[in-house]
């Protein structure tokens, strides 16, 4: 079943917490809205679920309009941060119970739902634990529940807002990969809130950036990592250096490092540069303009990458670069060294 958000808008008094959201996911697609705190990511889940309603636009599930249905027309399961586990019935009784209470006309018959839960435990690996109260599961296998638990009653759409939030990092890891096969074996039209930005890039056929109610981007975890489409979202995804400048008349200047943009407007610029998107050379031997002359002064070994910070010459500015252990090797660079940064991807735009 495909969603489709067209023009949403919601404000809390005089507060607009969505501004004009638009977002199509495909039948079976993962997606996930990726935000700071507040940005408006799960009250916009919410509005899909129709736990709240739009002031303004459109939400279509599978092309029919639900924009003012409640919500059991939308056929949503949920899964939460917090469990909403039923103590006092084991983990059986928990996924069977949406079901269970369904009115007679549409229960299914009581053999139908043992296969259904039987099927469920099976999927999300808890057979031996059926019989067990919630209380006697991991933290990590009662959201396993809670997800089985909502898709027991065959929903149209799976919304799921930071169900793995309340986790220690190890589990959270754990529950990434195997949300990310359980997905491609039930391809469920899904959608996931999360702030955490690994969590977002590792399960998510696409990624949604939104800050302060706004789409910033949307596209797949690799599009967006390596063509960010603003200053917010250079910033918001991983590690980037920001060297401020100048531009004026096609060209980026700070200090000696200069780089052509594209427009001619006069403005404060900001240079983006990923860490891992520097060519460390002993000599300056490319063209001299688009080098950063730098010292290094830490290098801190992780795992197969090696993390450098280099304090730039011309200029008071630590720069990051992380290069691969190998490229380490070859250069055999030391404390102190002088090199030369070139970067291979250099993104700038005017200063806000
Ligand atoms: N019922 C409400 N009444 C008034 N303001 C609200 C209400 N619900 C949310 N807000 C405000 O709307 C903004 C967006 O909140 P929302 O919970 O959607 O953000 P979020 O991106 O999910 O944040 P977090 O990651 O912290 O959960 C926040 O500033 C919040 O205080």
């Amino acid at each position: 079943m495909s969603i489709e958000l067209k023009n949403i808008s919601k404000s809390y008094g005089p507060y607009q917490v969505l501004k004009n959201i638009n977002l199509t996911i495909q039948s079976g697609e993962l997606v996930t809205l990726l935000g700071p705190s507040g940005s408006g990511k799960t009250s916009l889940l919410r509005i899909l679920a129709g736990l709240e309603f739009a002031d303004e636009g459109t939400l279509l599930i599978h092309g029919k309009d639900l924009t003012d249905a409640p919500i059991k027309k939308r056929k949503a399961g949920f899964v939460f941060q917090h469990y909403a586990l039923f103590n006092t019935m084991t983990i059986r009784e928990n996924i069977a119970y949406g079901l269970r209470v369904r009115p007679r006309k549409f229960r299914p018959s009581k053999k139908t739902i043992q296969d259904r839960v039987n099927q469920l435990l099976h999927l999300i690996r808890l057979e031996p634990y059926s019989n067990r109260y919630p209380s006697q599961l991991s933290g990590g296998q009662r959201q396993r529940v809670a997800l089985a638990r909502a898709l027991a009653i065959e929903p149209h759409i799976l919304l799921l807002d930071e169900p793995f939030g309340a986790l220690d990092a190890k589990v959270r890891k754990e529950l990434r990969q195997w949300l990310r096969q359980l997905h491609q074996q039930v391809k469920m039209t899904s959608l996931l809130v999360t702030h955490d930005q690994e969590e977002a890039f590792e399960v998510s056929d696409r990624v949604v950036i939104i800050n302060k109610g706004k789409v910033e981007q949307i596209g797949t975890p690799t599009e967006v990592y390596e063509n960010p489409a603003n200053a917010f979202v250079y910033d918001f995804i991983g590690n980037v250096n920001q060297v401020r400048g100048k531009i004026n008349d096609g060209l980026f200047v700070n200090g000696n490092f200069r780089i052509p943009v594209d427009t001619l407007d006069r403005s404060d610029g900001i240079a983006y540069i990923r860490p891992d998107q520097f060519t460390i050379k002993a000599a300056n031997n490319g063209p001299s303009d688009c080098t950063l002359s730098a010292t290094v002064t830490h290098i801190h070994p992780v795992g197969s990458v090696i993390k450098l910070e280099l304090e730039r010459q011309d200029e008071t500015q630590s720069i990051e670069v992380e290069v691969t252990k190998r490229e380490f090797d070859e250069l055999s660079l030391t404390k102190n060294q002088h090199v030369f940064l070139e970067p291979r991807q250099v993104k700038v735009f005017a200063a806000d």
